[in-house]
């Protein structure tokens, strides 16, 4: 029988920031409800910004640790990462042919995605001779590549029967990754020997996000544990896949390192915490909870749903557009008064360049679209709403105090990537090749966006902490306040006059 909570051993490199190597395949062991062990391979100097040195301890320290887990643990799955050399390679196979466990997951792990080699270029042979002992190998195409001795695949057909001659010629079942391709997909595949055609395929569009550090890691761990519970491959692929999607969509909240971060392997554990009322430790936790069914009225407006399905009239984008642009000129301005007004330096950089980045870089995209467009399809002034919006902002930041003008310019990052989300949820849930508005969605995941939201909230809880009960009180107000302005911006952005006459629009 399957065990309940199966027990996994990772063979594996380390990686002291805990997103690659043993740290990925413990946190995804778990992540995925197994039991998770490990023996050091070799000791990596390694951050998200790249590889700084390897370590190997004595092979015989490796042996020994096999050991001392075979000979009292009973070894449900077992995942192999980073082997390095040829003595490390020899060492695992041996015990393999000794203690073989019931799964043997092999990811040919060659170089860090950060760059940087984690195996000796003359060990290529000897991994090879060891791909028979693996149920599974998990080679990305770089590294499939190296293991059938060919050039890299450059197209996913190509990809594929290349992963069938290495499955063909070793007797084992390759995962095909198209993590490295170009494109918006990253589609994945099991290949046997017995037949080029996949054994199972999936297909899905790519994150956009550059924390890709560790996936393989993950994945393979994630694989092995699954399989041990299921004994079904496909079946273990398909859990497996859309857990790291959504480990790929939330890595963004975990604001680890400067560059490849890692991806959030708990995701659906701190789902769970806050769904267990787990206290808000922080003061914009508090305002995030008041704000739940104002965000979810703006989850459920039409424009927002056609926004992210793509079935939105053009004309009723163009107006959006039209409105947000009037909106930016506003915005840019409250954020300069509270550059002004910031207590140091930072903060003051912090809004400064915010007020910029609108000015510049959001108009242009604004104005790149427009032009796109009939004349006369934008031009008209600012709506109602927008005007509502702006001068609340304006009057926030210049007149109320700084805590309180932190407090309304924050949901237009918050509430904004929150709602970036939903539609990359909704897009992808739509499945269309070709969504009319994908680079206009492809902003909101921008992680420089993504990291200056985290910086206004660190901002908003550090003046939380030192301001008086009342002034958190009207922070809370204007919050809340702002919230339903972004409510009320995304739910008016057709001006009627302009789009009369056009179905479905009064
Ligand atoms: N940006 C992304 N969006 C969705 N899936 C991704 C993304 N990057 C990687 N993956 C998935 O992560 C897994 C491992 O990716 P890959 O880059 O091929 O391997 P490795 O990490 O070994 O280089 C694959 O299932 C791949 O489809
Ligand atoms: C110890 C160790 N093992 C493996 C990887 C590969 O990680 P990635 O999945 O980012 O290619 C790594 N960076 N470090």
């Amino acid at each position: 029988m399957s065990p309940q909570v199966p027990r996994v051993l990772a063979v594996a490199g380390t990686d002291p920031t805990g997103g690659a190597g043993q740290h990925a395949d413990l946190k995804s062991i778990a992540a995925m409800g197994g039991y998770g062990m490990s023996a050091v391979t070799a000791v990596v100097v390694q951050n998200t910004l790249g590889v700084r040195s390897v370590h190997v301890p004595p092979v015989e320290f490796l042996a020994a640790q096999l050991d001392a887990v075979a000979e009292d643990v009973e070894i449900d799955a077992v995942k192999i990462g980073m082997l390095g050399s040829v003595p490390v390679i020899e060492t695992v196979t041996r015990w393999l042919e000794d203690r073989r466990p019931p799964v043997v997951v092999l990811d040919p792990v060659m170089v860090a995605t950060s760059g940087g080699r984690l195996l000796e270029r003359e060990a290529e042979d000897a991994l090879r001779a060891m791909l028979g002992h693996a149920d599974l190998v998990t080679p990305n195409l770089p590294e499939l590549a190296v293991l059938a001795q060919e050039e890299v695949a450059s197209s996913w057909a190509e990809a594929l029967a290349q992963g069938h001659r290495v499955a063909r010629a070793h007797g084992t079942l390759v995962l095909v990754k198209g993590g490295h391709l170009t494109g918006d997909r990253t589609p994945d595949a099991l290949v046997g020997p017995d037949a080029p055609e996949p054994l199972a395929a999936f297909d899905g569009a790519r994150v956009p996000t550059e924390n890709s550090h560790g996936t393989g890691c993950s994945l393979s761990s994630a694989l092995a544990t699954l399989q041990a519970r299921h004994g079904d491959w496909a079946h273990s692929l398909g859990i497996a896949r859309a857990w790291l999607r959504g480990a790929l969509e939330r890595s963004g909240d975990l604001a680890v390192g400067h560059g490849s971060g890692p991806v959030h392997h708990f995701h659906h554990v701190q789902d769970a915490l806050e769904s267990w009322g787990a206290a808000p430790a922080r003061f914009s936790d508090e305002l995030w909870a008041a704000s739940a069914g104002l965000r979810r009225e703006i989850e459920e407006l039409d424009f927002v749903r056609g926004l992210g399905d793509g079935r939105l009239e053009p004309e009723r984008f163009l107006a959006y557009l039209d409105q947000d642009l009037q909106y930016l000129d506003g915005y840019s301005r409250a954020l300069t008064l509270l550059a002004a007004r910031a207590p140091d330096e930072r903060q003051r950089l912090f809004f400064a360049t915010g007020a910029v980045s609108c000015t510049e870089t959001e108009s242009e995209l604004h104005r790149a679209r427009l032009r796109h467009a009939e004349p006369g399809a934008a031009g008209a002034g600012p709506g109602e709403v927008t005007r509502r919006y702006t001068s609340f902002l304006l009057a926030a930041t210049a007149a109320e105090p700084y805590p309180v003008g932190l407090a309304a310019v924050l949901p237009c990052f918050w509430v904004y990537a929150d709602v970036g989300r939903h539609l990359g949820e909704l897009a992808a849930a739509a499945g269309a090749a070709e969504h009319p508005y994908a680079d206009w969605l492809a902003t909101y995941a921008d992680e420089g966006f993504q990291e200056a939201t985290r910086t206004a909230r660190e901002l908003l809880d550090e003046a939380a902490r030192g301001a008086a009960p009342a002034v958190r009180e009207r922070m809370r107000e204007v919050f809340l306040e702002a919230c339903a302005l972004e409510r009320d911006f995304f739910a008016a952005p057709v001006p009627a006059v302009r789009l009369a006459g056009i179905d479905g629009i009064e």
